[in-house]
């Protein structure tokens, strides 16, 4: 990751300093476009060539079967946005959810600070707004927003106090389209007294120019008139998760930790999913970058012993390669493979180490074959990677059974392997780590 960061950021400033440039952003002073939904091509042209400009950088500089290599998965970004009125403890949480589950905090509100900070051409309309307590044009907010999530170089995102109102909901659509998933809303509640009494207290050291009490009522009014409207939205799609966030912040993210929990098990089932759909197409690269490289596996192949680390299951998809190949230049091309995972059950043993069980259904015209496995996956920096693998044939229904009518039987037969490949690969993976 770290090698694919200057350039990608270079690009992405390149991109960003041209297109900001040609954004066109209201008087600070006129209210006349406020609550206008943003020209989608204006905003197209300004954050997204910041994004894909990143995102092309990364995939260039990406060297070729190293352990940098991002998997296929996990390019597409999660996102879960994070509300709530003025001082209901979104930062704070987004903090602990950073630290305990390697999500990438991007607060909406701190992007703004700094880039007003930065002397940006922005900086004394961002200035203005924010006293005034109201909603920043959307054209700046994304802008930020898509450079910062393409200089993280991460794919799971806290994008905290964003979309504020109907404007910031359009840019993103625009912006993002169909290339980020967002996975619903972090919904923190908390009445206005507390949340009152919060700010003021933040307020003595914050230096916020907006904790103080007259911008503080204008903020709990933009919130409510603008703000709740969004909420409402994705509460009818049934993608709110709302937490009490009154109590004291341990149990806040107690309860934010459960919020978490589908979007995370969801994770760990789609990375599984995708060293099954990897070892389906004989894919080496994309199934070892899902693998931590000291991998334990328990397998039929294994006859009972566990073995360590990567070699043993590369050969297979090797010899699987060449055997492909061989078929293929004799005019009888292998038949498809394709696992399916039946009934998966995932249990998160941690944030970061999840337990994903499932019956895989092997089809193809040689045969169908159950297989019950479990992955034990580990996260880190919200990426996850198996740590233990563990198969067991569970049930098959021989080729002569699903294989059509004239088709050769021979196509079906995998190549043997042959005992002196297996005692090496066996010698190799077995040998202790420190050798
Ligand atoms: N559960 C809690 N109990 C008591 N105080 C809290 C709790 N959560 C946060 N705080 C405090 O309340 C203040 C506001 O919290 P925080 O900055 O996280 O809110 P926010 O929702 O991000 O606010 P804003 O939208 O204004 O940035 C902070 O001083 C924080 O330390
Ligand atoms: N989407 C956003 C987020 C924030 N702002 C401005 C206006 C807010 O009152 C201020 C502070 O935000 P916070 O740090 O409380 O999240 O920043 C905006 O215009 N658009």
């Amino acid at each position: 990751m770290l090698s694919r960061a200057p350039r990608a950021i270079r690009l992405a400033a390149r991109a960003r300093t041209a297109a900001v440039a040609s954004i066109p952003v209201p008087d600070a002073s006129s209210d006349a476009r406020r609550g206008r939904f943003v020209a989608a091509a204006a905003v197209s042209t300004a954050a997204a060539a910041a994004f894909a400009a990143a995102n092309v950088a990364a995939a260039e500089e990406a060297p070729a079967g190293t352990d940098v290599t991002t998997p296929e998965f996990a390019k597409r970004p999660n996102v879960l946005f994070v509300l709530g009125g003025p001082g209901a403890g979104k930062g704070t949480q987004c903090e602990r959810l950073v630290k305990e589950c390697g999500f990438v905090h991007l607060s909406a509100g701190d992007l703004l600070r700094a880039e007003r900070k930065s002397g940006s051409a922005h900086g004394d309309l961002i200035a203005k707004y924010i006293l005034d307590g109201r909603i920043v044009p959307v054209e700046i907010t994304v802008s930020l927003l898509a450079k910062a999530m393409a200089e993280s170089g991460r794919t799971r995102f806290l994008i905290d106090g964003f979309p504020r109102n109907e404007n910031n909901f359009e840019g993103w659509k625009a912006v993002m389209g169909d290339s980020v998933d967002v996975e619903g809303v972090l919904f923190y509640d908390v009445d206005d007294e507390t949340r009152l009494d919060r700010l003021l207290e933040r307020g003595k050291t914050s230096g916020r120019t907006d904790d103080n009490a007259d911008t503080i009522q204008k903020r709990f009014r933009v919130f409510k008139e603008e703000t709740m409207p969004v909420v409402s939205h994705y509460d009818k799609l049934g993608r709110v998760f709302r937490i009490d966030g009154a109590p004291e912040v341990d149990q806040v993210f107690k309860a934010t930790l459960r919020a978490v929990a589908p979007v995370v098990k969801k994770e760990a089932v789609a990375a599984a999913q995708a060293m099954l759909d990897a070892a389906d197409s004989l894919d080496w690269e994309a199934y070892a970058a899902l693998c931590e490289p000291d991998m334990t596996a328990v397998e039929d192949e294994t006859h009972g012993a566990t073995v360590c680390g990567l070699e043993f299951h590369k050969f297979y998809f090797d010899e699987g390669k060449r055997a492909a190949e061989a078929a293929k230049a004799a005019g009888k091309p292998l038949p498809a493979r394709r696992s399916a995972m039946l009934s998966p059950t995932v249990s998160l043993q941690t944030p970061n180490v999840a337990v994903v069980s499932y019956t895989r259904a092997v089809q193809s015209l040689a045969g169908t074959a159950n297989f019950a496995e479990t992955r034990v996956f580990m996260a880190h920096d919200g990426v996850w990677r198996c740590a233990h693998l563990h198969r067991s044939r569970a049930g098959e229904m021989p080729a002569a059974s699903v294989a059509p009518a004239g088709s050769s039987d021979a196509l079906h037969t995998p190549a043997p392997i042959s005992k002196d490949a297996l005692d090496k690969i066996y010698e190799a993976a077995l040998r202790p780590a420190a050798e």
